[in-house]
């Protein structure tokens, strides 16, 4: 039986990924014959694929972009991204590191030209525009201050540049992280750096708010009274946020959206609760797991020994879960976090490889 690559079922929205009329071994007991690929496409479903290209920009949005590409020299970064952020939700910017995340937001925020494609925030082109710019906060622990600026002044500058600026608000935040204000901010650590650009990030209640990676030095401690007090605030004052993490388990149950990043391009742009179902783990050993995922589209694998663990696009269905129960396997959810690295673990120009040669060596 010959190993087919499996299109990016991901990536690619309607593509069926394998029939098992066409590739795959008799259906194992209880499923039907029908293509595994189909079901796991249809399970991602169209609300967990990228935007397909081509669609007006959507005035409706906080942010929407469409065809953004950026490029370093001749080093093309970003290739062409679709996307919408909602007003008035939490959105996680995810992926690996080099993924282009940090790019994208400095393009969203104004800082940087896009190489081309459209780009509307709050209803505006971004780029060194002065409107825009009075009404977004781009958070992150390197920013750049005066040499001789302490926290102090950060902060009484800050109602300068933010119309929603609560004082209360940031010096009740810099007790909670315990920010030494009046230590230079060239001496201050990581963890205290973003502690700052979290401070501004709350305070400022702009209404749209980029955390570029706010947790970096934090303790675990720090970490989770950020996501405590950025959900109360953002509660008590609905606006846009995105957040860029690697921690992605951490901050799951804040975020009403996902944008999962690979290499430049957008791998998964989903509604957190689509996300957290778009696929599963079936595990035991390496033959029986193999036997049972057949036709079904594996997104990424572990082998340990004679055991073998695939994650599944889609939800299992009847036929596959009494098929696991026959052969002893263990069918287990997916997290974000998995799915992150499910899906981002697979050189863009394989994607499916693994499923592939999972299916090839059971045969
Ligand atoms: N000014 C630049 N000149 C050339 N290449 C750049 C420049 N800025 C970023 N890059 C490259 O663009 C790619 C994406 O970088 P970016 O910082 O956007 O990734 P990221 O997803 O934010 O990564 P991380 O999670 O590690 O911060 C990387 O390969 C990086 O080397």
């Amino acid at each position: 039986m010959p190993a087919r690559s499996v299109p990016p079922v991901v990536s690619v929205p309607d593509t069926p990924t394998r029939s098992n009329t066409q590739n795959g071994p008799a259906s194992p007991p209880g499923t039907t014959g029908a293509a595994g690929g189909d079901r796991a496409a249809v399970a991602l479903g169209q609300a967990a694929l990228p935007m397909s290209a081509g669609q007006p920009l959507n005035p409706e949005a906080a942010v929407s972009v469409r065809g953004l590409r950026k490029s370093f020299g001749r080093k093309d970064i970003l290739h062409g991204l679709d996307f919408d952020i909602p007003a008035d939700s939490i959105v996680g910017l995810l992926g690996r590191n080099g993924a282009g995340k940090t790019t994208a937001l400095s393009i969203l925020s104004g800082q940087d030209p896009a190489t081309d494609g459209e780009v509307s925030v709050l209803g505006r082109s971004p780029f060194e525009d002065a409107t825009t710019a009075s009404r977004l906060c781009f958070a992150r622990e390197n920013q750049k201050y005066p040499e001789s600026f302490k926290a102090s002044h950060v902060l009484r500058s800050a109602p300068w540049f933010f119309e929603h600026w609560d004082q209360g608000f940031a010096e009740r935040l810099v007790r909670m992280f315990r920010l030494p204000v009046e230590t230079k901010i060239q001496k201050l650590s990581r963890g205290q750096l973003s502690a700052v650009a979290i401070v501004v990030g709350l305070a400022a209640r702009a209404p749209l708010t980029f955390f570029d990676e706010p947790y970096l030095g934090l303790d675990a401690t720090a970490r989770q009274l950020f996501y405590d007090v950025m959900l109360q605030d953002y509660l008590e004052h609905p606006r846009t946020i995105v957040m860029s993490t690697h921690l992605i388990d951490e901050a799951a149950d804040l975020l009403e959206k996902v944008l999962v990043i690979d290499d430049g391009r957008i791998l998964l742009d989903a509604d957190a609760d689509t996300a957290r179902t778009a696929a599963f783990s079936l595990s035991g050993p390496a033959a029986a797991v193999g036997q049972v995922s057949a036709g079904w589209t594996a997104l990424n694998e572990r082998r340990i020994g004679g055991l073998l663990s695939v994650t599944l696009a889609g939800q299992p269905d009847p036929g596959l879960a009494a098929a696991a129960a026959e052969h002893h396997l263990e069918i287990g959810s997916v997290g974000l976090q998995d799915l992150v690295a499910a899906i981002g673990s697979r050189p863009t120009d394989a994607l499916g490889g693994a499923a592939a040669e999972t299916s090839k060596e059971q045969r």
